[in-house]
């Protein structure tokens, strides 16, 4: 008999998924718990070419709450986006979020704290800013003007300034423009008297402080925090763009789920956002459900 009975394949109606369900349904009948880890532009939410119209799918947020109730699972959400702007458009409180690549990191309130508000709305703790990324703030935005006014003839080009990153958008520039927007950009941050590194992403180059901190070193930080040292959990992360390798790399255990990513060292590659979608419900419902002691599959 498969790992996990026929009524998991219907909840996915995804039989790419197949393999990669077994794999996790596996491994998670021999896990104490579950640490779901997810980006969100290109895997929760479809890419757009407004960042600002990027939104999750249908029924995304409800799997992310289920698993955020559910026992022995904990829930965190791994973005370049700002934080403010992941809490706002991820459909979902009560979890972990990272954002600006993990520069910023914001626990969910305490269980007191939540009851305090009714258990309806889970207020959220501080958000933690890395001191490197704080102290390159005033940079990054200067930065980003600098670049947005060097960019101010180019159609298309946009520039999303997140305080303690900045990210330059050529998805609506010509072809024969981009290497305008990539100089633009290489000699804001030469005019700039400050430690910063330009990276690139989907249609993007991002300008971050240069600190040895990305999506990597969240998962260390979120699996510290959230997997009880004694016990044995499954990490899951799931991820489309080359940032996400990060995350990826520090796994060690855990699964690497990359989406729609031809090179990768995740451990599985499924095509799309819909996939991760019935991936997600999946985890959540049936999945779950295999974790040792659930008292479901076990
Ligand atoms: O780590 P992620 O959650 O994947 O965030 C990475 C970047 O995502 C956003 O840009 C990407 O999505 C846009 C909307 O679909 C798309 O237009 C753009 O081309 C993509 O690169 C976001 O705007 C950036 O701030 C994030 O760093």
């Amino acid at each position: 008999m498969a790992p996990h009975d026929a009524d998991d394949r219907s909840a996915t109606d995804h039989p790419v998924l197949d393999p990669v369900l077994d794999d996790l349904a596996e491994r998670l009948a021999r896990a104490d718990g579950l640490l779901f880890l997810s980006d969100f532009d290109g895997t929760l939410a479809p890419i757009v070419e407004d960042p600002a119209a990027a939104a999750p799918l249908d029924g995304v947020p409800e799997s992310l709450r289920e698993l955020r109730d559910a026992d022995r699972v904990a829930v965190g959400l791994v973005s370049g986006r700002a934080l403010a702007d992941l809490r706002e458009r991820a459909g979902v409180s009560g979890v972990h979020f990272a954002g600006n690549h993990g520069l910023e990191l914001q626990e969910p309130a305490d269980a007191d704290a939540s009851a305090a508000s009714g258990g309806e709305e889970r207020p959220d703790a501080d958000v933690e800013i890395h001191p490197a990324a704080e102290s390159a703030a005033d940079a990054i935005g200067s930065v980003a003007d600098d670049v947005a006014s060097r960019l101010d003839e180019i159609d298309g080009a946009r520039v999303e300034d997140k305080r303690v990153t900045a990210t330059v958008h050529y998805r609506g520039v010509d072809d024969d423009a981009v290497p305008a927007v990539e100089r633009a950009v290489s000699e804001a941050v030469d005019d700039v008297d400050a430690e910063l590194r330009i990276t690139s992403g989907k249609k993007i180059f991002e300008i971050r402080p240069d600190v040895d901190w990305d999506k990597g070193a969240a998962v260390e930080w979120l699996r510290d925090r959230l997997v009880p040292k004694s016990e044995n959990w499954l990490a899951i992360y799931v991820g489309d763009d080359v940032t996400d390798e990060d995350a990826f790399r520090t796994l060690e255990e855990g699964r690497g789920i990359a989406v729609g990513r031809e090179e990768t060292e995740a451990d599985h590659v499924i095509p799309d956002p819909e996939a991760a979608r019935a991936l997600t419900r999946w985890v959540a419902g049936a999945g779950r459900r295999h974790l040792v002691g659930d008292g479901g599959e076990n």
